[in-house]
């Protein structure tokens, strides 16, 4: 550039004016030029030598590093079940969230800092919570801002808290072979096992082939247990984990059923319990639950047993082993750089229950958050072109909303009602439109299969929190405009059988400025929606029952808007679980109409639905005798 520059300059007001003839003056000039060229030139050839060399040792360095630190790396993606970025593939559907680049440096700070880190939390063993390691004395601080529960003293870092390797989980049985699940309860173990750097699955699983076992999970008495059946084997769409799968056939234990909102079970007339009420229910109903879990295992394993022999039972259901997902195993993971190590939330109030609830922060990169959060407002707005159809658990639950919203007077009656459904018929859904004004959560769903992000989720969910891929149900991303919560349930049922929610992981997609926090007022813990963060929690004790201690709500968005990601996680998997269930026939609608369900009036308990399950068909058969 500098070269082209100096020649037009010398060009100019010289050759021109020359007559042909070069002045000694020109002679000089061009003379000073060529030798000031051949100087530039000689520079940067020198420059170019130099960066040769500076390339070559990069280059030399690059691979003398890549060699000591290539398996570190490769593990910290490995660990996450994350492919490098070379090695991933970039199959973008609606629901895919590009993952974020490794950023190499951070990685090789990571590395660094190990051992320093290590010989802190080693220390830590004997001075627990109180000298946490770097990162996470950083995140201790932030909890405190954000879980105003939190005493920093009280906010332990997993590191110091591993598993011991007696947790063991069953895998999906291997040739019929029975499989044995040995397990502990690894909450409150400490062990000082070196904290290996890298968390390696196999201290943390381990899967014995064995005979007979404990009563409630002895695979051999519950053989083949059949979760749904279809009319004929054309309806089974899917089996193949890696493919989205749905099924088309209808199903009283589908994921649906349990995965409801409608059928939480939250207590009807005194939605947040006080702490002497629940604490003594709790018990009650731990008792009374423990013992209908007996009679009820007993009287389906008669059932199951017709189904074995029932021909109309597709292979793949009869054959259909569940797997038990009985308690969590939090650890500390590397997610693309990031380091990322539990932190158990203390209950802020005396409580008899096993509930604990951990959370992660940067669970999730920013990309991720933003990707997900993007899918979801494209598919709410895609699926809002037609107005949702209404439904409701009960008159009224209806009335309530009425008279809410200053229309007490207006009069309901079942035949506002899609017949066969708890929908109100759609005059009557535009009408209550414009009276409730849109004042709901959206959820939209995803399937596995259904996206690169559900898979590279669930490793990492696996990873870090000891939760089995196949026991985990659908994804779903849920926003509440400003004003708007979520009433205070359990995402337990207390009598359902086993193939319940034993676990949520929740990610929060976005920071909220004000409000919106999961609240659980039983054990005085709620936390902030910050961006990234992931809570965890079990909503089950390890012998599968709910835990009334685990209500939780939503607390109203003050100021912002709040996403979230979440993913329930089953005590016993079933056939129909993770995959995407049929459309009911009923109510009539448009492809694609959505749904709006609001029960047990609180504040914030309706919530827009795009996709429809049958849970409001049977529950209308259920109460259509009684609306009145
Ligand atoms: O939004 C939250 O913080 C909690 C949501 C929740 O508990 C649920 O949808 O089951
Ligand atoms: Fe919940």
């Amino acid at each position: 550039m500098g070269k082209k520059g100096r020649k037009q300059v010398s060009t100019d007001g010289t050759s021109n004016n020359s007559g042909g003839a070069l002045s000694e003056r020109q002679n000089e000039r061009f003379e000073l030029e060529a030798r000031f060229q051949r100087l530039e030139e000689s520079h940067i050839h020198r420059q170019s030598s130099s960066d040769v060399y500076k390339f070559v040792f990069f280059f030399i360095m690059g691979v003398a590093l890549t060699i000591l630190l290539y398996p570190k790396v490769s593990s910290t993606f490995d660990s996450v079940g994350i492919k490098s970025p070379d090695q991933q593939s970039e199959i973008y559907d609606k629901y895919t969230v590009e993952q974020d680049t490794e950023n190499a440096n951070d990685i090789i700070d990571e590395l660094k800092n190990k051992d320093q880190v290590d010989a802190k939390v080693k220390t830590n063993h004997t001075h627990r919570s109180v000298d946490l390691p770097r990162q996470s004395n950083k995140i201790t601080k932030d909890v405190n801002t954000h879980i105003d529960s939190k005493p920093v003293d009280d906010v332990e870092a997993e590191d110091d808290f591993i598993s011991n390797s007696e947790y063991k989980h069953q895998e999906p049985a291997v040739d019929n072979k029975r499989t044995k699940i040995v397990e502990d309860l690894m909450i409150g173990e400490e062990i000082d096992d070196g904290n290996s750097f890298i968390e390696n699955d196999e201290n943390e699983v381990d899967i014995e082939t064995l005979g007979d076992e404990d009563d409630i999970i002895n695979v051999s008495e519950e053989p083949q247990r059949v979760e749904l059946f279809s009319m004929n084997s054309e309806d089974i769409v899917n089996t193949e984990s890696e493919k989205p799968q749905s099924v088309k056939f209808f199903s009283m234990n589908s994921e649906d059923n349990a995965n409801d909102p409608n059928k939480r079970n939250v207590d009807k007339t005194d939605t947040v319990p006080s702490r002497k009420d629940t604490a003594k229910s709790k018990n009650d109903k731990t008792k009374k639950a423990k013992s209908k879990g007996k009679s009820k295992d007993k009287l389906s394993k008669t059932k199951d047993n017709d189904k074995i022999n029932d021909p109309n039972i597709p292979k793949e259901i009869r054959d259909f082993k569940p797997t038990y997902q009985k308690t969590l195993t939090p650890k500390k993971v590397f997610i693309d750089g990031r380091r990322i190590p539990p932190m158990e939330l203390l209950p802020q109030k005396p409580n008899n229950s096993s509930v604990k609830i951990w959370l992660f922060e940067e669970f999730l990169s920013d990309n991720e958050c933003d990707n997900l959060m993007r899918v979801h407002k494209l598919h709410v707005e895609q699926q809002s072109k037609d107005p949702p159809i209404l439904c409701f658990d009960s008159i009224a639950t209806l009335r309530k909303h009425l008279e809410n919203v200053g229309k007490k007077k207006v009069k309901v009656t079942p035949l506002d009602f899609t017949e066969g459904t708890t929908c109100v018929n759609s005059s009557f859904s535009s009408k209550l439109k414009m009276w409730l004004k849109g004042n709901w959560s959206y959820s939209t769903a995803f399937y596995p299969g259904e996206s690169n992000f559900a898979s590279v989720f669930e490793q990492r969910v696996k990873q870090a929190m000891g939760l089995l891929p196949e026991n985990g149900g659908k994804f779903q991303i849920t926003s509440y405009p400003s004003g708007i919560g979520y009433k205070s349930h359990t995402d337990c049922t207390e009598d359902s059988d086993k193939r319940d929610r034993v676990a949520t992981v929740l990610v929060y997609l976005d920071t909220v400025d004000e409000g919106g926090e999961t609240d659980f007022p039983e054990l005085g813990i709620w936390a902030r929606p910050r961006k990234g963060r992931a809570l965890l929690w079990n909503n089950m004790d390890p012998d599968g029952n709910c835990e009334p201690m685990s209500i939780h709500k939503a607390n109203k968005v003050v100021n912002g808007h709040k996403y979230i990601l979440q993913r329930w996680y089953y005590y016993k998997s079933f056939y129909s679980l993770g995959k995407r269930p049929p459309e009911p026939p009923l109510p009539k609608r448009k492809p694609g109409q959505p749904r709006v369900s609001c029960d047990e009036y609180e504040h914030g308990s309706c919530r827009w639905y795009d996709e429809w399950n049958f849970e409001h068909v049977i529950e209308y058969e259920r109460q259509k005798y009684t609306l009145v």
